[in-house]
């Protein structure tokens, strides 16, 4: 589609400047040129169809401007949050710094929820339009390193405030104020806003915006046009309208001075047809669709109520409904000829009184044209002149009807004298003289097309002249008044769009960048984690199971060892400050052998708290080495554990918290306390005559026909002292003397001898005293023996014990002493080992989720930093095609 552009000279020659001595104007100022008629109704025709097909282009930019803010609505919040810029001139230019070319200039760009991070920029706008701020564009500058570090930027706002001003870059339509008044303070105020605040904010503006587009929709299509018919006291205003209606005496004329108050002509159209006045009162708004609103006067009445003495020029017009009549394809009817609906408005004559008020309604916006009715015979009167000189800087162009030129004789003479006078008053209307400044005889054409008058041949040129230059004069204006503001409107809220896009596009390209760094820094982080994830969970695994099994295997050794030594009488391991006691004689045997039992178990417990330490170093190199497959698989800038190993608070009692007890370690830290058992501290007679023992030495000694004993079968129960047990003493003593000194064999096979020996008589003489001394012998050396054999027992007795349970009373004892240790070691390494291991676990869960967050998050970023840079790409693109609709050059 071809852009419209304004009328020019060239085509139209409406608005030719012309002079009053050029040729032109001589030629066109007589009356009766048929050829000035013809070519102002071809050049009237031309300024319609340009103003239709302007008002069409521009309704098209209003449509297309519409849909642009409404999706900018919606991806302001949905997609992308729009961020409010704001540029300033760059303060200082750094020496060396690439000088910007013609129609470029480098800005600090910041935006309003970010005042102190500025972006150095180089704005370009098109020189044609640089005033205009019709077309702008940003992009980078070219960095300086010196500019952007050397300079605090929030200082620049803040030390300087007078420096930010109002200038080209800013924004006019979608400008933020915050209705605070001074825009300065307002940006002062706007940069404590949230980011999320100012794109709620700039969202009321779009919303405001698409407000005022809808209204210059209508208004733009609006087809009613005012014009305002004045001029002084009976210069001949009726008449003139009478004329322009071609209905003699409609309004009411008479040779003095007649109407009142003001009278606007609508075509009766607008009322369905009907003739009549609405009189308002002026007390309500009116309304023709509320009746209420007005009184329907018969249009019969019109002279009296224009002629009444009791109104004037400030009481509300009178609005007369007229029909269209003795309208052709030459002259269409002035009211309504389908392009613009006028209303003609019969002002009363200016004097004095009503030279405001007129002035006032004249300056309204609704009136779209002026025209000054003077009489030939008079001139320019004082009220006139004064009235041409006010409306004239409201209005530039004045449309001015001399009337009753038919009466002048002189015309030349009149007409460059009005001219000159016109000059004076009105140098821009009278620079368009030949389309603004008529000499007409209205009276003739207002009677001349009475009801019973054919229209056509009594035309008077001039004034066919007057109604073509007058409609395009309207539609010039209208153009001007209506056009004009919808499309200075529709520029700049298309600049302001331009804008937006362009920084935000600066956003979302920076955006993008950052996202596509960061996913360049993490990805391959979480990638490596999660390759790596298996390893370390092998390790993990792996070194909790080598070091509690480690400990396990050593500690179950190791009490065995002490075991073996305890079951022979020794210490389980030499502990500092520990030793079996000395034998304190025959009386003192059974405390002996229970100090025996507790140093006994005493050092085995001492045994137990060198495993336990044995298994805190294992257990301690476990760790390390938890925390070294760490350091292979954590990222080097995950915090690493703060969690320290505490080896001396393995094995503590659970019910024993840090606080409450000293953590103890080495030979302090007894495992189970066995010594303090009374179950295993209690002394019995066999821990010192051990004759059950003996019997099994005996009996082992005896080839048995049982070859499956266990070790339960072997291991006497310890037994408390019975009345059998004190009379085997002596037997016991004998054989364990035999036993140790000739063998439990050759003393069985001695008794049975010595049986039969007895059971010779001559035997028996001699034999009890000789059994008698053996005993007494058996029993001193028994006796003797305590201080090495009670150490025995006792140990046996220990380990017998032990070996068949875990030692502790509260434990199943049916679990041997060494398995259960070793168990319990064991689960005390695990159990650290599983804590170190758990902790590991959790960090690099942690490190995982919060990488895969960020790449997630980086992601999800860079596809809205694209999505909103084709956007806004997509945006310059609307906008370049809305600026051609509209006829915008740039
Ligand atoms: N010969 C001639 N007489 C005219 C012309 N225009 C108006 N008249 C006469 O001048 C007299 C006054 O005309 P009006 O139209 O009433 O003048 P007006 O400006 O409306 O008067 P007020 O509004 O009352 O000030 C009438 O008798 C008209 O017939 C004209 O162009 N030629």
């Amino acid at each position: 589609m071809q852009p419209f552009h304004p009328p020019t000279p060239q085509n139209h020659r409406l608005y030719t400047p012309a002079t009053p001595d050029s040729p032109s104007i001589e030629k066109e100022s007589h009356i009766g040129s048929e050829t000035n008629a013809r070519q102002a109704r071809e050049a009237a025709d031309g300024v319609v169809r340009e103003y239709e097909e302007k008002r069409d282009h521009l309704a098209k930019a209003i449509e297309s401007s519409v849909y642009l803010l409404s999706d900018l609505k919606n991806f302001n919040g949905d997609q992308w949050t729009v961020r409010y810029p704001h540029l300033r001139p760059t303060e200082s230019v750094e020496p060396g710094s690439p000088s910007p070319r013609p129609g470029m200039s480098r800005r600090t760009l910041t935006f309003a929820d970010e005042p102190s991070h500025p972006t150095e920029v180089v704005l370009s706008s098109t020189p044609t339009a640089r005033r205009a701020a019709l077309k702008r564009s940003l992009t980078l500058a070219p960095s300086t390193p010196a500019s952007s570090s050397s300079r605090s930027p929030a200082a620049s706002i803040v030390a300087e405030p007078s420096r930010v001003e109002e200038s080209e870059e800013d924004f006019s339509i979608l400008r933020l104020d915050l209705n605070m008044g001074a825009t300065r303070h307002a940006k002062a105020l706007i940069s404590h806003l949230e980011k999320s605040s100012i794109s709620a904010l700039l969202d009321n503006r779009i919303t405001a915006s698409l407000d005022h587009l809808t209204h210059l929709q209508k208004r733009i299509y609006d087809a009613h046009s005012r014009v305002l018919v004045t001029g002084d006291l009976n210069a001949g205003k009726s008449t003139l309208i009478n004329a322009l209606l071609r209905r003699n005496e409609v309004m009411p004329t008479d040779q003095q001075p007649l109407t009142t108050r003001f009278v606007e002509v609508v075509s009766a159209r607008e009322n369905e047809e009907k003739e009549e006045i609405h009189v308002m009162d002026g007390t309500e708004k009116y309304d023709p669709a509320d009746k209420s609103t007005y009184t329907a006067v018969d249009i019969s009445q019109l002279e009296e109520l224009v002629a009444d003495a009791e109104t004037d020029a400030s009481s509300p017009p009178l609005r007369v409904f007229l029909r269209d009549c003795a309208a052709n394809l030459n002259n269409p009817s002035i009211l309504h000829n389908g392009v613009v609906d006028i209303s003609l408005i019969d002002a009363p004559g200016l004097n004095r009184d009503s030279i405001k008020t007129t002035a006032n309604f004249a300056r309204q916006e609704e009136i779209d044209v002026v025209v000054f009715v003077v009489s030939a015979a008079n001139h320019f009167t004082l009220s006139a002149k004064e009235f041409i000189w006010q409306a004239g800087h409201e209005k530039a162009h004045l449309f001015i009807v001399v009337n009753r030129f038919d009466q002048i004789r002189d015309k030349a003479r009149c007409r460059r004298l009005v001219l000159e006078q016109i000059k004076q008053l009105s140098p821009s209307t009278y620079e368009d003289a030949a389309d603004l400044v008529h000499f007409v005889d209205s009276a003739k054409v207002a009677l001349g097309y009475g009801d019973d008058e054919p229209e056509g041949d009594e035309l008077d040129d001039a004034f066919s002249h007057l109604e073509h230059s007058l409609r395009s004069f309207v539609l010039v204006n209208r153009s001007k008044s209506k056009l004009g503001p919808a499309q200075n409107y529709v520029t700049h809220l298309l600049a302001d769009v331009e804008l937006l896009a362009a920084a935000n596009s600066l956003v979302a390209g920076k955006e993008r960048d950052a996202a596509r760094e960061e996913i360049a820094r993490v990805k391959p982080v979480l990638e490596k984690m999660k390759k790596g994830k298996e390893g370390l969970e092998e390790g993990l695994v792996g070194e909790e199971e080598t070091v509690t099994e480690q400990a396990m295997g050593r500690t179950k050794l190791g009490m065995e060892r002490a075991l073996d030594r305890v079951g022979r009488g020794e210490l389980a391991a030499p502990a500092p400050g520990l030793a079996l006691p000395s034998y304190p004689g025959l009386l003192g045997v059974w405390d002996y052998a229970g100090e025996v039992k507790r140093v006994l178990l005493a050092s085995l417990d001492f045994a137990i708290g060198l495993a336990e330490d044995d298994a805190r170093k294992l257990t301690a190199d476990g760790v390390d080495k938890v925390a070294k497959l760490g350091d292979t698989h954590l990222p080097a800038d995950v915090e690493r554990s703060n969690r320290r190993f505490n080896a001396a608070a393995m094995f503590t009692p659970r019910s024993t918290t840090s606080k409450n007890v000293r953590r103890q370690s080495g030979v302090a830290s007894l495992g189970l306390g066995l010594a303090n058992q009374a179950h295993l501290v209690e002394v019995n007679v066999s821990d010192i005559f051990d004759l059950q023992h003996h019997i099994f030495i005996a009996r082992s000694s005896i080839p048995s026909t049982s070859s499956s004993s266990t070790s339960k079968d072997l291991i006497p129960l310890s037994t408390e002292l019975t009345g059998f047990g004190a009379a085997s003493l002596a037997i016991g003593a004998f054989s364990m003397i035999s036993g140790q000194t000739v063998g439990l064999r050759t003393v069985i096979e001695g008794l049975i001898h010595f049986s039969d020996f007895v059971s010779n008589p001559s035997t028996r003489q001699w034999i009890g005293p000789v059994v008698g001394v053996v005993g007494v012998g058996a029993i001193a050396y028994v006796i003797y023996d305590l201080p090495r054999s009670i150490p025995r027992n006792v140990g046996r007795h220990i380990q017998s014990n032990l070996l068949i349970s875990s030692g502790s009373q509260a434990d199943d004892a049916s679990v041997p002493f060494a398995d259960a240790q070793s168990a319990r070691v064991g689960k005390e390494v695990r159990k650290v080992m599983r804590l170190a291991a758990w902790d590991l676990r959790e960090r690099f869960r942690a490190a995982v989720d919060a990488r895969g967050e960020v790449v997630k998050e980086s992601e999800a970023m860079e596809r809205r930093a694209i999505k909103a840079l084709k956007w806004f790409e997509e945006v310059d693109k609307r906008v370049e095609l809305i600026r051609e609709e509209v006829g915008i050059k740039v």
